[in-house]
């Protein structure tokens, strides 16, 4: 991989933007651009649109914040989609929005480097085959590119199956297993629930505080109901009120061993990312003695696990719920635009535009909220730069992949 020379690379050469990762994110971008008459190449690592959700989601997946607060622009939801899409639905609405602006990923192109070149002007854009080149990079690739896998004392020791949330699909294969499911964000709280759906015993492990608040509050979405509050109170109260919200529509969740954190839950998701868990059902089976709350785990054994607080439990699969992370420092050199974590450097909402033509969207702790209002930025701010050099264009009359091959002179 890093022995091939650029030469021996395919050159091509991108007139508008390249936008790496076909997720929601960068078909949002392509297609605000597309709608503007601008093209752009989208590159996507694996072989499908938002791989994310077709590939790396759990069967019962549906999406926790009502419908129209997960749109991208430029194209609503269908009417008989319910309130909380399923995981296939929105899988479906994903693909139609990227017909409906024509845009066709080059998918199996993994971007291993992206490198401005300061003499040029331009954005070099390596993948296993060729290298794009362009005045302007749109940085796509999500807050979710990897699993993070933590380094738990004995893990490998562990004779049964573990696996991470990515790659679990349903409870099926573990009905009468004893598993400890590691993590309590919504992953681990959803496939706790999912397994207790399939007859498991699930032992859900709680090493911090958590929030957790009802999806819905008398039938309004507790997500709507902050929305709708923010516009008029300050974070603080509103964060007071949905614990309030909380408290009478869950209990006391301290009780049930998830402590909650001294900052409120928008505000720990704004500053922190951390995102509240959205209570579907699972707090009701930890009430009911079905999915058990343990402490940290200390160590890892052959056969089950040591808690910090001396117990010691037999298991028959462990699962990871132990979240996400972007993978921009792997292959974006020499930006200082991202910290180490590879999250921009500058808070939401001014994310969205580096240097040198450099672009990043779905990088807001926001959700696809954030995705949209990045989208329609970028392409605004793109689009202001074409005109410059190309005049207005229509954008019936352009092909949203369109590229240039400059030379062939791959070995
Ligand atoms: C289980 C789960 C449920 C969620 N539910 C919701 C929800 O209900 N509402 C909400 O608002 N948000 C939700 N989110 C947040 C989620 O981040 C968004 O739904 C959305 O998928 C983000 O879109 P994205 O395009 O930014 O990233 P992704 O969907 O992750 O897409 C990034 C794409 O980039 C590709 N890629 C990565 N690296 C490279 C590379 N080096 N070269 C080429 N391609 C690359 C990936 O293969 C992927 O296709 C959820 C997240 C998870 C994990
Ligand atoms: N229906 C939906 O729409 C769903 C949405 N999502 C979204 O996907 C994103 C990712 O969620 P999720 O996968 O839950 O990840 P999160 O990052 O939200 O949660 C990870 C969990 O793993 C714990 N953890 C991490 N490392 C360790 C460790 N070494 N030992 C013990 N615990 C550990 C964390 O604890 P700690 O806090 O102590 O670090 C935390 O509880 C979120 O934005 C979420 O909202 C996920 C599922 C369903
Ligand atoms: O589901 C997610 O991961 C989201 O990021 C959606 C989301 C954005 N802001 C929030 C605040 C509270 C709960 C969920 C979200």
């Amino acid at each position: 991989m890093g022995t091939c020379r650029a030469e021996e690379h395919r050159r091509i050469f991108v007139p508008g933007p390249i936008i790496v990762g076909a997720g929601p994110s960068g078909l949002a971008v392509a297609a605000c651009l597309s709608n503007r008459g601008v093209p752009s190449v989208v590159l996507e690592r694996t072989d499908c649109l938002a791989s994310l959700w077709q590939k790396r989601t759990y069967d019962r997946l549906k999406l926790h914040l009502p419908k129209h607060f997960c749109e991208l622009p430029l194209m609503k939801f269908p009417k008989n989609f319910p309130k909380y899409p399923s995981k296939q639905q929105f899988i479906s609405y994903v693909e139609s929005y990227a017909a409906r602006f024509n845009i066709k990923p080059v998918f199996n192109k993994t971007v291993e480097t992206a490198e401005f070149d300061v003499v040029s002007g331009l954005w070099n854009v390596k993948t296993q085959d060729d290298v794009y080149t362009s005045t302007w990079l749109v940085v796509a690739t999500g807050e979710n590119a990897e699993p993070v896998v933590p380094d738990i004392s004995g893990l490998k020791n562990f004779t049964g199956p573990v696996v991470h949330t990515s790659a679990y699909k349903s409870g099926s294969e573990f009905a009468n297993r004893k598993v400890l499911v590691v993590g309590c964000g919504n992953s681990g709280m959803e496939v706790c629930l999912d397994l207790c759906r399939y007859n498991a015993l699930p032992h859900m492990v709680v090493r911090n505080s958590v929030h957790v608040l009802p999806r819905e509050f008398l039938g309004l979405s507790t997500f709507g109901i902050a929305m709708t509050l923010l516009k008029w109170f300050p974070l603080k109260l509103v964060d007071n009120l949905l614990l309030l919200l909380a408290e009478s529509s869950l209990g006391n969740t301290d009780r049930l061993g998830l402590r909650r954190p001294k900052t409120g839950p928008i505000e720990l998701k704004n500053v922190t990312g951390k995102t509240p868990v959205l209570d579907v059902g699972a707090i009701s089976l930890i009430q009911s003695g079905h999915i058990r709350v343990t402490q940290a785990v200390k160590e890892i054994t052959r056969s089950g696990a040591k808690f910090v607080d001396g117990r010691e439990m037999e298991f028959d699969s462990i699962i990871l719920a132990t979240g996400y992370k972007s993978n921009v420092p792997d292959w974006l050199k020499d930006s200082s635009f991202f910290t180490k974590e590879g999250m921009p450097k500058t808070p939401f909402p001014n994310g969205w535009k580096g240097e040198d033509g450099l672009y990043t969207v779905g990088f807001t702790r926001r959700g696809l909220l954030g995705t949209a209002f990045d989208a329609v930025k970028i392409a605004e701010d793109i689009t202001e730069q074409w005109m410059k050099f190309n005049g207005p264009l229509r954008s019936s009359s352009i092909c949203t992949s369109h590229i240039i091959h400059l030379h062939f002179n791959k070995s």
